[in-house]
């Protein structure tokens, strides 16, 4: 299994965001950030994969195309929104998604792999709380839950840290891991955080000027450099003490 994209484009309009883009292969169980500036086209590039947005060039999973089709069975995408707060209890708002894309499963398998999904992350507390009544990183937890019960092939995670406390952080990280390593799925994470980014992900796709401004390993891709096109920011980068690198932003350029 594999995700591969070839001379992928997208525009707004007569406005490209993203020209020709293709990255090497990615196969099955790699976590990839996707990494670079507000409106480098993270987003775009996801919401292209998910079949949300119209895009040009090929794209595909396992050999099927993925581009212009809505596949929630196969595709879990995670926007950058937060899960809006409704009446209804976390666990409904689990059950309702897995229910959209998978009105077969009994009731029984339903709840079993609602509360696997909850136990990996640690939500069960949350389980029978309101949606309304929920943080707003309790709701991107939610959000991120309605994903991964689905157990799709290609998770499409778009900023899904940015509400959440390091603690939290750090286990949808390890989570997303651990699925992608034992299921041969694979991970695309739209991700602002680049250490955490590092730490993480086998490889990193930094995005700029509408192309790719590095497709290689954290080590290879973080440079000064690079951070300074993708950013327009001079930063150090440096090894951490367990084999991580680590980037160390100093000041804004002007642009
Ligand atoms: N619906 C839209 N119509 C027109 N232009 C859009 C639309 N959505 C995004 N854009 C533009 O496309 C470019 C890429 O936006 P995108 O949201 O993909 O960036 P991003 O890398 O995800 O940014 P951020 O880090 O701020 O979330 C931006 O210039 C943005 O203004």
């Amino acid at each position: 299994m594999s995700l591969h994209l070839k001379d992928l484009s997208v525009q707004y309009g007569r406005h490209p965001v993203l020209t020709g883009l293709s990255p090497a292969p990615i196969p099955a169980g790699s976590v990839v950030g996707l990494l670079g500036a507000n409106g480098a086209g993270k987003s775009t590039l996801l919401r292209a994969l998910a079949g949300l947005q119209a895009a040009s060039g090929d794209a595909r999973l396992d050999g099927e195309p993925l581009l212009g089709r809505g596949q929630p069975d196969r595709v879990g995408y995670l926007p950058q929104s937060l899960p809006q707060g409704s009446p209804l209890l976390a666990y409904e708002a689990v059950l309702s998604t897995l229910r959209a894309t998978r009105p077969d499963l009994s009731a029984a398998s339903a709840e079993q792999r609602i509360e696997a999904v909850f136990d990996r992350l640690g939500l069960r507390d949350l389980a029978l709380r309101k949606m309304a009544q929920l943080s707003g990183g309790q709701r991107q937890m939610i959000g991120l839950s309605q994903v991964l019960v689905r157990q799709p092939r290609l998770l499409l995670l778009d900023e899904p840290t940015s509400a959440l406390d390091l603690r939290w952080q750090l286990a949808v990280l390890q989570t997303v891991r651990s699925l992608t390593a034992g299921r041969s799925c694979l991970a695309l994470i739209a991700i602002h955080d680049i250490n955490l980014a590092a730490r993480f992900c086998d490889r990193l796709l930094i995005l700029g000027n509408g192309g790719l401004l590095a497709d290689a390993t954290p080590t290879d891709a973080l440079t000064p450099e690079v951070l300074a096109r993708a950013y327009a920011v001079e930063a150090r980068v440096e090894p951490c003490s367990a084999g991580f690198p680590v980037v160390l932003a100093d000041r804004a350029l002007p642009v």
